[in-house]
């Protein structure tokens, strides 16, 4: 047994092994996100009860027919790799800890996802919508709007990435009209509060472990996401595992032409822990190098989370308190990032 500290409370886990069981892939359900597509508004309301079941039950669900293109994800890693085999004083230039709005490259280690852990076996780099520095919420001091911090190579770094990022956001759009549909709200209840979304891109090169693999330093320690819902890519081997219900560590492997979408904290506070954001991690013993692509999709920074009524009765009275999105966020990351440790003036 395990215990693992949250933004939304303490955890706990089933074993202390590293080892999965290795369970049927039913477990973690696969939705068409065609019926999205649909003009036929029973077709939507249909993909928004997989949705529900999917968050009520595991807080994981993988989508097919996405809408995002192939060529654009190929194009977004092989970038991607060129800039993480830069050398490592390079890839500093662009250190995390030189932007105001968490946007840059993190080295190994910098990391520690898991409080109890002692840091996170893989370097990334962050970006979410570029804002100029003069824009108002930016001069406001709303640290998670600004602009990105780009490399000066490799050449088609930046618009592989940007190119990425907005596909990953079109998906987001979709995937918001299909959780409101999930928690029978307006399909475009949660679309006014999208704007200018707090949406947060990371590209992560995990090297392998090999060995004897110590518990407190993996690829991404134990944790829960901290937005309203991930849309993960993942590149390579099988290293993503999903604590279920029964306390048990599920494989959650890369199906060619999917995602992996996942609840996190922010939506199982909106939603009163109707729907879970599920416990993950990483442990890449592949024995190669793994790459993966999360978008983490939050609404604008002023929104205010609280559960929504419509998740409350007399036997489900509020869980959580109002929260402002934005500074929620900014509080996770305090508690994640070296660099946000050791910064005198955080915002
Ligand atoms: O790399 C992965 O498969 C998952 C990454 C993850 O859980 C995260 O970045 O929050
Ligand atoms: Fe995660």
């Amino acid at each position: 047994m395990a215990v693992v500290q949250t933004g939304n409370g303490v955890r706990i886990t089933g074993d202390e092994g590293l080892d999965v069981q290795r369970t049927a892939f039913t477990e973690i359900p696969l939705i068409d996100l065609a019926g999205m597509m649909s003009p036929d508004e029973m077709d939507r309301r249909r993909t928004g009860a997989e949705v529900r079941k999917a968050c009520t039950e595991v807080g994981f669900f993988y989508v097919r027919h996405h809408g995002v293109s192939p060529a654009v994800l190929a194009r977004c890693y092989e970038e991607s790799k060129a800039f993480f085999a830069l050398p490592e004083a390079e890839k500093c230039r662009i250190h995390i800890r030189n932007s105001p709005n968490h946007r840059g490259y993190g080295p190994l280690l910098e990391e520690n996802t898991n409080p109890d852990s002692q840091g996170d076996l893989h370097e990334a780099f962050d970006l979410a919508g570029d804002i100029p520095a003069n824009d108002p919420d930016v001069l406001a001091g709303k640290a998670l709007y600004g602009p990105n911090l780009w490399p000066a190579q490799p050449e088609g770094f930046k618009p592989a990435v940007l190119a990425c990022y907005k596909s990953l956001v079109a998906l987001g759009h979709t995937l918001f009209r299909a959780f409101a549909l999930a928690l029978e709200l307006e399909e475009d209840y949660f679309l006014p509060l999208i704007h200018k979304p707090c949406a947060h891109m990371r590209i992560l090169r995990y090297p392998p472990q090999e060995g004897v693999v110590n518990e407190k330093q993996i690829g991404i320690g134990a944790h829960s996401d901290y937005e309203c819902f991930t849309i993960l890519n993942q590149n390579g081997d099988s290293a993503l595992q999903v604590l279920n219900a029964a306390g048990v560590w599920v494989e959650a492997p890369p199906i060619p032409d999917t995602f992996v979408i996942n609840v996190g904290d922010m939506m199982a506070r909106w939603t009163n822990d109707l729907f879970c954001s599920t416990l993950h991690r990483v442990i890449n013993r592949s024995g190669k190098e793994r790459y993966s692509i999360p978008l983490f999709f939050g609404p604008d920074y002023d929104t205010v989370i609280s559960p929504l009524s419509s998740c409350q009765d007399e036997a489900h009275p509020p869980l959580y308190p109002p929260v402002r999105a934005g500074e929620y966020i900014l509080s996770r990351f305090d508690e994640t990032y070296d660099y946000r440790q050791s910064q005198p003036e955080k915002v």
